[in-house]
């Protein structure tokens, strides 16, 4: 843990869905102090023990340190205007608003002290997630980078253009590669394997081998052929894939069209 994460915040989330509670639960996990944490969601209900949890977003209290807005896009309406009044200059806005743009943001938080935009995926919860940052915090950037890194690798994109990029293969991939294991188990029953051995084995194996991709100084590339014994098993599989490469032109145009998403969110909220 970083010295300085045990003593960030106060930290408000609104909204603690699947997004924001995956952060919380590793934050919680890596030693983030419960108490220093409010979550404002509709429910009121606690996502964990010692955090403080209300409905609506606070009136009259100090501004929060940081405030994460972990609202759907579509929901940034509605709890604009109660974020606005509760932030002050202290506060450092962090949206994971996928295709919310971060003019859109500053326009609307103006207050604030610094605006960020933020793109984990789920992962984070084990800390070994993706969080992509966008955005200009000035002094405030070691604490918003100490805030992250429990989280898993922190990439900063260069320009927005590149975080919605970064934000259609991290913050998408996962369910992707949950596909693939789907797609990797249902072939291994076409094969004749039991349905839920066929997605024991697919999911371990998939563990197993981005640990060991994420481990090596060797390129997947390099990987796959220390796999493909000459004259082998694999290289007849390998040739299926590699065809035409059809599987880079399969996610060629998955991200693009996730991408192409993104910009079209961003116009609609603009
Ligand atoms: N799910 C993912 O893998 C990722 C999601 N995101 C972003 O995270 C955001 C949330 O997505 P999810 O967590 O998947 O959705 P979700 O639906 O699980 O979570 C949204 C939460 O907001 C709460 N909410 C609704 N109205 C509210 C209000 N007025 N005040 C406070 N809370 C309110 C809901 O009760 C819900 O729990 C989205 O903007 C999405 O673009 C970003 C990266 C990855
Ligand atoms: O699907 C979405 O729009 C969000 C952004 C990245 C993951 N989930």
């Amino acid at each position: 843990m970083d010295a300085e994460f045990s003593d960030l915040g106060p930290i408000w989330l609104v909204g603690c869905g699947n997004m924001a509670g995956a952060m919380l639960k590793r934050w919680l996990d890596a030693g983030l102090p419960p108490e220093r944490v409010t979550v404002i969601r509709p429910s009121g209900v606690s996502p964990a023990k010692g955090v403080r949890t209300v409905r609506q977003v606070p009136r009259g209290e100090a501004p929060p340190r940081v405030l994460l807005l972990g609202v759907k896009p579509q929901k940034l309406g509605e709890v604009a205007d109660s974020v606005a009044a509760a932030i002050g200059g202290e506060t450092m806005l962090v949206s994971i608003l996928a295709g919310v743009e971060l003019a859109t943001l500053s326009a609307r938080f103006s207050k604030a002290g610094a605006v960020v935009r933020a793109m984990p995926n789920t992962p984070v919860a084990l800390g070994r997630g993706v969080v992509a940052l966008y955005g200009e915090v000035g002094s405030r950037k070691k604490e918003l980078e100490a805030l992250m890194r429990p989280l898993g690798l922190v990439e900063w994109a260069a320009n927005e253009e590149q975080f919605g990029q970064m934000a259609a293969l991290a913050g998408c991939g996962p369910a992707f590669l949950f596909r693939f294991i789907d797609a990797v188990a249902a072939a291994g029953t076409a094969l004749g394997l039991p349905a839920d051995q066929a997605l024991r084995l697919a999911t371990a194996m998939v563990d197993g081998a981005a640990g060991l991709a994420a481990g090596s100084d060797e390129s997947p590339a390099v990987l796959a052929d220390r796999v493909a014994s000459p004259g082998g098993m694999t290289r007849k599989g390998l040739d299926v894939l590699d065809d035409g490469a059809a599987l880079r032109d399969l996610l060629t145009r998955t991200l693009a069209a996730a991408d192409r998403r993104g910009r079209e969110m961003a116009a609609e909220t603009r």
